[in-house]
Parts: structure tokens; C-alpha cells; sequence
């Protein structure tokens, strides 16, 4: 990639604009903001001068409930020869794009898992996605080349690339980021009206649980409202356990020696469980369960045949983990290595043989 336009230089797109510039992309900026692109090109992120024809690719990193339209409208100008967003939730903004008459095979969503409770291009570092997953959403109609880009850009950011439907992606966010966001919220606010004296004692516990109810109200109101009902099912599950937790609770204060007891291993089962779900919280910086088996699968050089292996692979319900693409020398063919958990390595073999593609040994 040699060229990109980044458009929302907060947060997030100054970050990555920091990551592509120190790499030696040449990046534009654009934000309606004046003062936000003037802060991330004053940080070295990029030129605030418009590019002179299309880019590369086309970046869009500005609030949920404008995304789609901040695409179309790029679309629609021929800014690039690919567009991505990184928006929190991916379903409604490609539902929208398509009702807004964008093009959805020069189109990709994607979502870096990475981010500050802080807004704005001061709050951005160039090293913020290192290690961390980047989802990408293609679908059997998604061009290969914006894909290609796309994996570029993650592999640039230092991320690691994850492959998923994005209904998938956006029921999956509401388990691990935005009820978590809830969960600190609803937290946080306990402490509104509390005694002065009780909220001096604040340890690092409140601190770790409420750091993220820092976060801006408005974007978050545009991720929710874009995610209301799988985050509603989560926080629906969570209702009936906080129930059992109370009532646990209330047992142990009984006069009765077995009711007391009943309520104790009430209690240290959601203990127990909790650890036992913490455990399997990959590390900050990407431990993520490392050794996937490598399936290799030859393609030829044709339009789309990356996006219909993914497609396959989804509909065999297998999850791509990683990806590698090697482009055989004066050939019209590449190697494509999918990487994925070594259970479901014979599944993806046996489903991607069934649907014709030639699987290197
Ligand atoms: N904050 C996070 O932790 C995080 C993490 C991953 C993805 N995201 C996603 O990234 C996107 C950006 O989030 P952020 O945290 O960088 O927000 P931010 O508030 O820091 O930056 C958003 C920028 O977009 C600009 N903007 C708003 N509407 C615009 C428009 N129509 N055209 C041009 N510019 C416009 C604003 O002026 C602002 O500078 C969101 O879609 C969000 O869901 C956020
Ligand atoms: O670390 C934080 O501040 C975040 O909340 C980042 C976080 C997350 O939930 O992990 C929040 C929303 C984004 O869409 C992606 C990342």
C-alpha cells in the first residue's frame, strides 16, 4: 500500500494514520473537523492536503451512526480503489451502506480490538494495535483486492487479522466489549451519590472495573444502538445471575446453619466461575491461544477467489484465525495458508475439498 486517506482523525483513525505514516504509507487526513485533522497531521500522522486521485485505500474511523454515509459519500467521489471502516459494530453499517446504494464489493468491514476510554487525536499512539486481533468481515462478494489491502493494513498496524461474519462479530462484541462497557458504567454510577468518605477509600478493584465509564456517552450510545439486542441478551443473563448472587447473599446472613452454608456455595461458585472465565481471557498483548494448524490451499489469480475461501470457510462454520498469502513468482496463482485451531483443521480440509478448491498436503 502506498497510499491511504483517513477519514476521522480521532482515537482510532489518527492511531492508525501514526502506525501507516511511520511505515512508510503516505497518508491523507480528513476530518470536519478542522482542528482534529491539523492536531494528527502536527503528530505526524499524515498531510492534511487532499490526495490528487484515488488511493489505495480509504479508511473511515469516525462515530457508529455515520459511517455508512461517510463511505457512500467517499464512494461516490472515487477516492479510492478500496474503502474500510473500523467502526465497533459491523452488521448495521454494511445493512446501511447497501440501503444507501454504496458499493459493497469495494467495501470491507473491519473492527481493531484495541482502544482507550479517551477521544480525539491526542489520545492516539502508534503502537496501539500492536498484537491485537483486527477483525475483518469479507463476504463472497468482496473484492480481492480490498481484502489484500485490508490484510495490509493490519499486518502494518502490527494487529493480527481475524476473519468473521459479521453478525458473528457483533453478537461476540456484545459479550467481551460492549456489555462490558455497560457492566462498568452501571458500576461507575453507584458512586455518584455515595458517601465522600466511602469513595476516598476507592482501591485499584473500582478502579480496574470503572476505567472504561470514562468512556464518551455519545459514541457508546451509537455502538448500543447499533447492538441493542445481543448486548440485551447478555446483560439479560447477567440479570439472572446478579438475582442468584443476591439471594445467595441473603442466605448467608440467615439464622439457619444449612441455609447459611447454601448461600456460601453460592457465592464461591460464582467465585470459582469467575475464575475459571477469566482464565480464558487471552493476554493483553495477544496471547491469543497460539498454535493454529496451517491449512494451504492454491488458488489462481482470479477476482473474488480470496473472499470465497473465507466464504466457505464460514459457511463450514470454521473460524480463519490468521492468514498468509504467498504469490507464486511469474505464475497466475498464489498459496493461500489459513490458519486456524488445530480441531478444526480436518473439518476446513474435508469442506474445502468437498467445495473444489485444491488443498496442498
Ligand atoms: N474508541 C475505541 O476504543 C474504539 C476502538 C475500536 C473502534 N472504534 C471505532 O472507531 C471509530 C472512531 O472512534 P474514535 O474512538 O476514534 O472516536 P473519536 O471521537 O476519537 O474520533 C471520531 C472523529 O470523527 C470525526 N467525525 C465525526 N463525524 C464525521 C464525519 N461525518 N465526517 C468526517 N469526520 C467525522 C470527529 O470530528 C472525530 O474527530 C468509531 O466508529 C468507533 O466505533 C473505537
Ligand atoms: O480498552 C478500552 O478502553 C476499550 O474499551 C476498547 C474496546 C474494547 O472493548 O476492548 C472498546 C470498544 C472498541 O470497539 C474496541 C475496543
Amino acid at each position: 500500500m502506498r497510499t491511504a486517506l483517513v477519514t476521522g482523525t480521532g482515537l482510532i483513525g489518527t492511531s492508525l494514520a501514526l502506525a501507516l505514516a511511520s511505515r512508510g504509507v503516505r497518508v491523507h487526513l480528513a476530518d470536519r473537523d478542522p482542528g482534529a485533522v491539523r492536531t494528527a497531521a502536527a503528530l505526524g500522522a499524515g498531510t492534511e492536503e487532499p490526495p490528487e486521485g484515488p488511493v489505495d485505500l480509504a479508511v473511515v474511523a469516525v462515530p457508529p451512526a455515520h459511517l455508512a454515509a461517510a463511505v457512500a459519500a467517499l464512494q461516490r467521489r472515487g477516492a479510492a480503489r478500496g474503502y474500510i471502516d473500523v467502526g465497533s459494530v459491523k452488521g448495521g453499517p454494511r445493512r446501511e451502506l447497501a440501503a444507501l446504494g454504496g458499493a459493497l464489493a469495494s467495501y470491507l468491514g473491519t473492527h481493531p480490538m484495541s482502544g482507550r476510554e479517551r477521544s480525539g487525536p491526542l489520545a492516539a499512539t502508534g503502537d496501539l494495535f500492536d498484537g491485537r486481533p483486527w477483525v475483518l468481515t469479507p463476504t463472497p462478494e468482496t473484492d480481492t483486492e480490498v481484502l489484500n489491502q485490508a490484510l495490509e493494513l493490519v499486518a502494518l498496524c502490527r494487529a493480527v487479522p481475524v476473519l468473521m461474519d459479521a453478525d458473528a462479530h457483533d453478537r461476540a462484541v456484545a459479550l467481551v466489549s460492549h456489555t462490558p462497557q455497560l457492566l462498568s458504567s452501571l458500576l461507575a454510577a453507584r458512586l455518584r451519590t455515595a458517601d465522600e468518605a466511602a469513595v476516598r477509600l476507592s482501591g485499584q478493584g473500582i478502579r480496574d472495573m470503572t476505567r472504561i465509564a470514562g468512556s464518551a456517552p455519545q459514541m457508546w450510545l451509537d455502538i448500543l444502538s447499533a447492538n441493542p439486542g445481543p448486548v440485551a441478551d447478555v446483560l439479560a443473563e447477567i440479570a439472572g445471575d446478579l438475582d442468584e448472587a443476591v439471594r445467595s447473599l441473603r442466605a448467608m446472613e440467615s439464622a439457619d446453619e444449612h441455609k447459611r452454608a447454601a448461600g456460601a456455595a453460592g457465592v464461591e461458585d460464582v467465585l470459582r466461575r469467575g475464575n475459571a472465565g477469566r482464565e480464558r481471557v487471552p493476554g493483553k498483548h495477544g496471547s491469543a491461544p497460539a498454535a493454529y494448524e496451517t491449512v494451504a490451499v492454491l488458488i489462481t489469480d482470479r477476482p473474488g477467489e480470496l473472499a470465497r475461501i473465507f466464504a466457505d470457510a464460514g459457511s463450514a462454520g470454521i473460524n480463519v484465525e490468521d492468514v498468509r498469502i504467498e504469490h507464486a513468482t511469474g505464475r497466475e496463482a498464489g498459496l493461500v495458508q489459513l490458519m486456524v485451531e488445530p480441531s478444526s483443521a480436518p473439518r476446513l480440509t474435508a469442506a474445502l475439498r468437498e467445495r473444489g478448491w485444491s488443498i496442498r498436503p
